[in-house]
């Protein structure tokens, strides 16, 4: 796809004056030197964070808390001018920077930005658990539909198949790519649900939808799937969404005809932005999903490379499957070990269509 289908500039977005990035940036050194060698996934660094803050520039912090409480209409947030590490390392070429300290101010500001949308969290299961992880093509995954590839990511919610989902994420450009043709896409249930016709938006507020673990969660070699899901819930007129345009598999013939009109009515109306250094691009995991247009990688330390952090509204509900202080969400197939076994992937019954034949 070319990134000249996709409309820009109806983004929700707050550009830190110099002053204000001046502000943050001296916060975010006193957080690097605060954290010291404590690891980042943990209660006391999150304390740490949540305490600096609190001094963030007043018009950030109106934003981020009122796009938390509210929303937009739009489902993401765009925050310019955030400030990065002066002399940043070359872009890692195995998906991991080896110490976060390396980019000490970016994963500071990134993680102050956060704290004012939920709690902080990360899995076991992905990126070896970090709270900051690094998106950046790796040689090889190219087609991948994962972070790691260069060619376009299908719009998704983030580890919708997941129990314990992001309710935020937020992406911090270090390194836009060469050519400027990786350009964030997100898009919106509320936008496009006057295109949708009323007995597709009837089929898709069922649950006759599972999604497919990502390779990082599907341990063991399974490919497991989630409990039947609706693609869209909440009230009409503020329509939250859980979709992957790879990864979810319809359960009938109805549900696949209703979530093709979907994929095409959210890809006519999408918004793209192509981050900047020190863009942060914060996705509300509810209301939007996000994705990627295809660039081209050289994997020479040069690459696009973007830095990636959730947050969840509650940490209460997933105590149980976090270690005492952590913020790390234990392995999916311990948190399913624990519950009662995962439905069946066999369709629903109900009258709804019929079945897709394998
Ligand atoms: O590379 C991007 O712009 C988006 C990547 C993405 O979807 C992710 O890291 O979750
Ligand atoms: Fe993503």
């Amino acid at each position: 796809m070319s990134s000249t289908e996709f409309e820009a500039g109806d983004l929700d977005e707050v550009t830190l004056t110099d002053d204000e990035a001046a502000l943050m940036r001296g916060l975010c050194a006193e957080a690097v030197e605060a954290i010291g060698n404590a690891d980042l996934g943990t209660q006391a660094t999150m304390t740490t964070v949540e305490l600096l803050g609190c001094r963030l520039p007043e018009r950030l912090v109106a934003a981020l808390v009122t796009f938390r409480c509210v929303g937009s209409p739009g489902g993401a947030l765009l925050v310019r001018n955030v400030p990065v590490d002066d002399r940043l390392p070359t872009t890692p070429t195995d998906g991991y920077l080896p110490d976060w300290r390396a980019a000490g101010i970016a994963t500071a500001a990134q993680l102050m930005v956060m704290s004012h949308l939920g709690n902080i969290i990360g899995y076991a299961d992905e990126k070896r658990g970090r709270v900051v992880q690094d998106v950046a093509p790796i040689a090889g995954a190219e087609h991948q539909q994962e972070n790691s590839g260069s060619a376009y990511l299908e719009l998704h919610t983030e580890n919708g198949f997941h129990p314990f989902k992001p309710d935020f994420l937020s992406l911090l450009c270090l390194r836009p790519d060469h050519d400027r043709s990786g350009q964030t896409l997100t898009g919106a249930a509320t936008r496009v649900r006057s295109r949708l016709s009323e007995s597709c938006v009837a089929v898709l507020r069922q649950p006759l939808f599972r999604i497919q673990f990502s390779s990082s969660f599907a341990q063991l070699g399974s490919t497991g799937y989630s409990e039947p899901v609706a693609v869209l819930s909440g009230p009409a007129d503020d329509l939250e969404l859980t979709a992957d345009f790879h990864a979810m598999e319809p359960m009938t013939r109805t549900a696949r005809h209703a979530l093709d009109e979907l994929d095409a009515v959210l890809t006519a109306s999408l918004t793209s932005v192509a981050l900047d250094v020190g863009s942060l691009l914060v996705v509300d995991n509810w209301r939007a999903v996000h994705g990627r247009t295809g660039f081209t990688a050289r994997y020479d330390g040069t690459d696009r490379w973007l830095r990636r952090c959730f947050a969840v509204a509650d940490l209460r509900r997933s105590r149980a499957v976090r270690a005492a202080g952590s913020r790390v969400f234990a392995p999916l197939t311990a948190i399913l070990a624990d519950r009662s076994p995962v439905q069946s992937p066999a369709p629903l019954s109900g009258g709804t269509g019929s079945t897709i034949s394998a």
